[in-house]
């Protein structure tokens, strides 16, 4: 998406043709900084620190990394061993592991100096299928917002919420939760969204508003504490989130907070909307709160901040009592009863079995495997 004046992605093939390119987002908002991963333990590290982040962007990520370790070294052991350090990154999102399974399905039958090629091509294809399906995320969920402003009066705004990062910086382009809200505005729609800063890593501070920003989207960063208030003031049209692992019940795991929203939601009649590419559905998981991994992550995270002194230098501060116990977790789960849809590439969907299989009876079919 735009950044000023030029167009990036989240993750590209470099001009050599064999590394991987990719912004730096524990740099962002203060300064834009694009890395370039030559190994696949680079591309693992990248996903561990954060460096990459969101459910589409790491499985991309990862299915880079597995191209990068076989143009090292395609044997067999080095496509075991890939598979395992990178699948071990991060615990959450499937988006991870069905990227690392679809390349080691693919990888694993063909001789080895037929690997690197393969693997490259499928990299690059999950990563244009990843843009193709935001676009239709960005399509279907258009619906929903020109469905609200036709209720409103002309040039009236529109109010979405969104926690955490579910724009483009969270997939390979347009992203999910954001991409129906680029489509609105670029079509002429009055449209808002407040930003909820989401503790402790602040993506919705330092990476949806820098997207919005970019792309000249009215928006408001609000503490992660304020949806509630805002939802029984009649100021949320619709909420919107992304999604790291959606159950085959239509649970949905995302970034720590974002039950609380759908609690706020419910309780005011706010839609509660949940955007998804469907690698992100996993089929093979029914109850999301007893059987999706959290991720738990360092203390240090929410010890302590990250920010731009007056004069511009980037200083980290300490903002809990030392020898405090900190608690960190990743994500939480919000149950299909709280959502009201789950607007994927194949259209809006009840949160529930019925419709996942219906939408994607493919993916069913392998699940049933
Ligand atoms: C489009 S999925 C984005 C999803 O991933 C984020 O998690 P993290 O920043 O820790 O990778 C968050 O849960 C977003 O909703």
């Amino acid at each position: 998406m735009r950044v000023g004046d030029r167009h990036f992605r989240s993750i590209w093939l470099e001009q050599d043709g064999w590394s991987v390119g990719a912004i730096d987002q524990r740099r962002l908002p203060h300064d834009f900084v694009t890395v370039r991963l030559a190994t696949s333990d680079a591309a693992a590290d990248a996903i561990r620190s954060m460096l990459v982040r969101g459910a589409p962007l790491i499985g991309a990520t990862a299915a880079y990394g597995m191209a990068l370790a076989m143009r090292a070294d395609p044997s067999d052991a080095a496509l075991d061993e890939v598979h395992h350090t990178l699948i071990g990154t991060r615990p959450t999102a499937i988006n991870l592991r069905w990227a690392l399974d679809e390349m080691r399905t693919l990888l694993r039958p063909l001789p080895p100096q037929q690997r690197t090629a393969a693997a490259y091509a499928r990299a690059t294809a999950i990563a244009e299928e990843d843009i193709a399906i935001n676009q239709g995320i960005g399509r279907n969920g258009l619906e929903l917002i020109e469905k609200i402003a036709a209720t409103k009066k002309q040039g009236e705004r529109i109010n979405v919420l969104t926690h955490c990062n579910a724009g483009w910086l969270a997939t390979v382009d347009w992203g999910t939760a954001t991409a129906p809200v680029y489509l609105a505005h670029d079509r002429g729609h009055s449209i808002h969204v407040w930003v909820d800063e989401t503790r402790p890593r602040n993506q919705g501070a330092s990476l949806t508003a820098w997207e919005l920003g970019h792309h000249g989207v009215p928006h408001t960063v609000i503490p992660d504490n304020t949806g509630g208030h805002l939802m029984q003031h009649g100021m949320v049209d619709l909420v919107i989130v992304g999604t790291d692992r959606v159950t085959a019940d239509g649970d949905v795991c995302n970034k720590i907070g974002t039950y609380l929203k759908a609690l706020a939601a419910y309780d005011n009649g706010v839609p509660f909307y949940v955007a998804l590419p469907s690698p992100t559905i996993d089929f093979s998981v029914a109850d999301g709160v007893r059987e999706i991994p959290i991720e738990q992550r360092g203390a240090e995270e929410v010890t302590h901040m990250t920010g731009q002194t007056a004069d511009g230098r980037i200083e980290t501060v300490r903002i809990v009592p030392d020898g405090s116990p900190v608690a960190n977790y990743g994500f939480d789960v919000t149950p299909a009863r709280l959502v009201t849809g789950l607007i994927t590439e194949r259209g809006v969907l009840k949160p529930d079995r019925a419709a996942l299989a219906a939408a994607f009876p493919e993916r069913t079919a392998a699940a049933a495997e």
